[in-house]
């Protein structure tokens, strides 16, 4: 099920694989995978087809040389810009240095002008894959900005020159990388290509196996988010059942003046299935929600919190009442969510963290990279850099599965395992869509689903909603968290129909 695998494990893999073949196959079978990945981006007549190969100095280019070559034989117009090895290449990248040389490509000198002036009909990236060691400087960073120009397709082969596989950051610092359209990445799906910035740089991505027997592939811990791993819990509903059946959901926040986030996770909690929702406020509870007059609105202090599931935090603000309904929250053995103004307490407070650890049922946390990075004592970057590891760190912390938002949401648990998710655009970076997921995530809890699988479900959905909008044109730019609401109702039902039990 979508396995992703660092860099050390893809290694790992290819020189077991290796041992077993003879020289040079998996290049070989690489530079064919590159071919066809090509071909499927090039026009019927491949004659009239311009390519532009990037070729670097490590096997990455051997691909590169392999892939030029079988685009020469298929008749495109084929220029390799080669940059050789500066000191031995392997056996394998020099008979495809040699299986280049004797086609019809052209090896052309690096003139900047020409790369930008011409219309190519695709680049291939074969500058660096797993082994680039520092950022792009000099000629290929001006090389990499001219590409990143161009309006052509491009395609990685591997990864995008630049880009670190198992992260997803840019090498840096102050480094670039190629900007591809398709990615064609060998062996196994690498955790980069889907998060942080992968997700921008590596386009459509498609794994070539490269035929490499099964059992030289480990379990891995870490997977890309699959409907298959929370499925089960997908219910219809039976005739026979009542509000009851179907949970309570409190979200606890709305301090003075922040009433509009305990709302949208509320609405949002509501509208994807609980049974009973209550909007608990801080202080200055609003009478109803008009828009949403099925909504309880409640002061939070008098509510008896043994009765539902918890999302805390949303416009729960600092105050020191905020921080012992936190307590409160934690020492409940009710299913607990915490987002938000929790997750910053909680950062202000060692005690609450350890009561949190403590915690039997433990819970699901919702950070956005400033959120965990002030849980962990860490920077945004340093999150950023690693935000697989930054979850994983987390959730071992807190006994938590945590959420770590962001361009390839990360979900971890705490024995390891994580997943990044695959659906979500950038219409969800805007206020509020926070809320939405914590009032989602909670209404599954309340349903009776599991922690991990009301999180996975929960950040899938979300993402899907927002990605059906965009799909009918409402958004990314201008789309409202409140808009998700309606959209992801659909998906879950739409879900249920097709999957349910
Ligand atoms: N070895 C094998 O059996 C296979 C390898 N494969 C390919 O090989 C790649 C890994 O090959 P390599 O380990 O040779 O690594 P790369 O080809 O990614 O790059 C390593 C080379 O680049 C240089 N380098 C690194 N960073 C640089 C920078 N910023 N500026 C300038 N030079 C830099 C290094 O000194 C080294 O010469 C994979 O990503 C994949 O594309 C595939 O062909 C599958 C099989
Ligand atoms: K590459």
């Amino acid at each position: 099920m979508n396995p992703l695998y660092s860099c050390a494990e893809i290694r790992a893999i290819e020189e077991a694989a290796a041992a077993a073949l003879p020289d040079g196959v998996l290049m070989q079978r690489a530079g064919q995978a590159g071919a066809n990945a090509a071909l499927d981006l090039l026009p019927f007549s491949t004659a009239k087809a311009r390519v532009l190969v990037l070729a670097g100095p490590g096997n990455n280019g051997g691909d590169a040389l392999e892939t030029a070559a079988h685009l020469a034989y298929a008749g495109a117009q084929v220029s390799i810009l080669h940059f050789p090895p500066q000191s031995i290449s392997s056996t394998e990248r020099a008979v495809a240095l040699q299986r280049a040389q004797t086609s019809d490509a052209r090896f052309a000198e690096l003139d900047l002008a020409e790369v930008a002036g011409t219309d190519w009909t695709l680049v291939v990236d074969g500058l660096f894959g797993l082994g680039l060691q520092r950022p792009l400087a000099g000629a290929l960073r001006e090389l990499a900005l001219a590409v990143n120009g161009l309006t052509c397709s491009v395609l990685a082969l591997d990864l995008p020159s630049g880009l670190d596989a198992d992260t997803g950051a840019i090498v840096g610092p102050d480094g670039v990388a190629i900007h591809a359209t398709h990615t064609a990445t060998f062996i196994g799906n690498k955790p980069g290509l889907h998060t942080c910035d992968g997700r921008d740089y590596a386009g459509l991505v498609d794994v070539a196996r490269l035929d490499i027997d099964i059992g030289h592939f480990a379990p891995a811990r870490l997977h890309l988010n699959d409907v298959k791993f929370f499925s089960r819990h997908l219910r219809s509903r039976v005739h026979n059942s009542h509000k009851g059946s179907y949970g309570n959901v409190a979200v606890i926040g709305g301090a003075r003046g922040m009433s509009g986030a305990p709302l949208l996770a509320a609405r949002t909690a509501l509208n994807s299935g609980a049974g009973r929702v209550y909007a608990l406020f801080v202080e200055d509870p609003l009478p109803c929600d008009s828009g949403q007059p099925e909504l309880m609105c409640r002061l939070a202090d008098d509510f008896d919190m043994r009765s539902s599931t918890l999302v805390i935090g949303p416009g729960l603000g600092a105050s020191r009442l905020a921080s012992a309904l936190l307590a409160r929250a934690i020492a409940s053995d009710s299913a607990l969510l915490a987002d938000a103004d929790a997750l910053n307490l909680l950062a202000a407070e060692p005690a609450l963290q350890a009561a949190l650890a403590q915690r039997p049922g433990g819970c699901v946390l919702t950070p956005h990279p400033l959120e965990a990075a002030r849980l962990l004592g860490a920077t945004i970057a340093e999150v950023q850099s690693d935000r697989v590891g930054a979850a994983r760190k987390l959730a071992a912390k807190l006994n938590a599965n945590v959420v770590l938002k962001g361009s390839g949401t990360v979900i971890a648990a705490p024995n390891g395992d994580a997943v990044i998710n695959t659906t979500g655009n950038p219409a969800l970076a805007s206020a509020g869509t926070g809320d939405v997921l914590s009032g989602l995530c909670g209404s599954l809890l309340a349903q009776g689903w599991p922690l991990w699988e009301a999180a996975l479900a929960g950040v899938w959905l979300h993402g899907m909603a927002a990605d059906v909008l965009v799909t009918e044109g409402s958004g990314p730019i201008g789309l409202t968290a409140s808009e998700l609401v309606p959209a992801i109702r659909v998906a879950l039902n739409r879900m249920v129909q097709h999957h349910g039990r």
